[in-house]
């Protein structure tokens, strides 16, 4: 018999821990990294994690662990599960104990602040490995639905198709089912520029602007996704695909999403610091939608959503006098 494909899932947060469960019920040997040793204490003596997914049975193939160099060693895929502006600093410290030949995969939905790279671009830089060493989990993929076990589908991209497949295989379970994919750069854009077109649709549901303000705002984030992608060499038909299009309606459509959540609090009138205070877990768009309008700016894109978004997140622009703004832009073709 052969032995089982080894996971080690780095960061213990509501995607990490509930992705750890998809790849354990696929039968692989999962080890989480908590960087708190009493949340990879009560991961392993409860077999829940009760500050993430409380209530969701953890299967027994599945443990925690703080010491990161217990979780990395031996394992076959090393799994990025921390917030996108924190990689960089976490990967450095973790680059000297991976297994020497591990493909990196990035679950993360963020473009670095400054550097403008995304994050299998982190990855390559930081862990100085080639683009077939590193992939990316994306789609409609809510955590606290699939700990439920609820369907879904996903999309597993590398460069290295046969790397794709070998991870495809590795989470694929009865209630949890990805498509492969070769374009990184479009999944990855496709994923970080949901998260922002969230905090628009978000900030339309707390105005009460109504659902054909909804269906335009995702129509034209889209729209304005796909400008980007084509100017940074995606394959345009990836955004109407489940990292595109599948994301950006669960997205838009979930209470369940933190970006989403966010962007109604602020629409519903809270202040920036009050929305801040209310949200506990990663909303990866409030900061990812000045590396996104950052990265449109050099592309020489235009994306007007992101930079409505940017002025009511960031500088302080009230979300009318932001909504009068977008409404009264020069009248323009549909396709350009
Ligand atoms: N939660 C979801 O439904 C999904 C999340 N994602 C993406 O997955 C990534 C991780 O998100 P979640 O697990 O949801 O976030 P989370 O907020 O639930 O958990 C974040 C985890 O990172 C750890 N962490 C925070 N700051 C850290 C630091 N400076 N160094 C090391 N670890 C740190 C936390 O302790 C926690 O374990 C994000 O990029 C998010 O966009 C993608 C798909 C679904
Ligand atoms: O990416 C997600 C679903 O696919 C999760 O969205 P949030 O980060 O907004 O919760």
């Amino acid at each position: 018999m052969s032995k089982p494909v080894r996971a080690a899932v780095m960061g213990t947060g509501s995607w990490g821990t509930a992705f750890g469960m998809v790849l354990a019920d696929a039968g692989c040997d999962v080890t989480l990294w908590a960087r708190r040793p009493e949340l990879a204490e009560a991961v392993n003596s409860t077999r829940t994690n009760p500050d993430y997914l409380p209530g969701v049975e953890l299967p027994g193939n599945l443990r925690a662990t703080a010491d990161a160099a217990e979780a990395l060693r031996d394992a076959d895929f090393t799994v990025l599960a921390i917030p996108s502006q924190t990689l960089r600093a976490n990967l450095a410290e973790w680059t000297p104990l991976l297994a020497p030949d591990t493909v990196l995969v990035s679950l993360m939905k963020g473009v670095e602040l400054g550097s403008t790279m995304r994050m299998s671009e982190v990855i390559e830089d930081v862990a100085k490995v080639g683009a077939d060493r590193v992939a990316v989990v994306t789609g409609p993929n809510l955590a606290r639905e699939i700990a439920a076990r609820m369907p879904a589908l996903a999309v597993v991209a590398c460069t290295d198709e046969q790397v794709a497949q070998r991870l495809q295989a590795a989470c694929h379970t009865p209630y949890f089912r990805p498509y492969t994919n070769t374009d990184v750069v479009g999944c990855e854009l496709a994923g970080a520029v949901k998260n922002v077109i969230g905090l628009a649709v978000g900030i339309a549901d707390g105005m009460g602007l109504g659902d054909n303000a909804k269906g335009s705002l995702i129509t034209r984030g889209l729209a304005e996704t796909t400008r980007l992608g084509l100017a940074m060499g995606a394959d345009p038909l990836t955004f109407s695909g489940l990292a595109g299009l599948g994301d950006l309606v669960a997205t838009c459509s979930s209470p369940l999403s933190r970006n989403h959540t966010f962007g109604t609090n602020l629409g519903k009138g809270m202040t920036l610091e009050e929305t801040i205070a209310v949200t506990r877990q990663t909303a990866e768009g409030v900061k990812s939608c000045e590396s996104v309008l950052d990265l449109a700016r050099r592309h020489g894109v235009d994306m007007p959503i992101t930079e409505t978004v940017v002025s009511i997140v960031h500088e302080g622009k009230s979300p009318v006098a932001a909504l009068k703004e977008l409404m009264a832009r020069s009248a323009k073709p549909e396709r350009r």
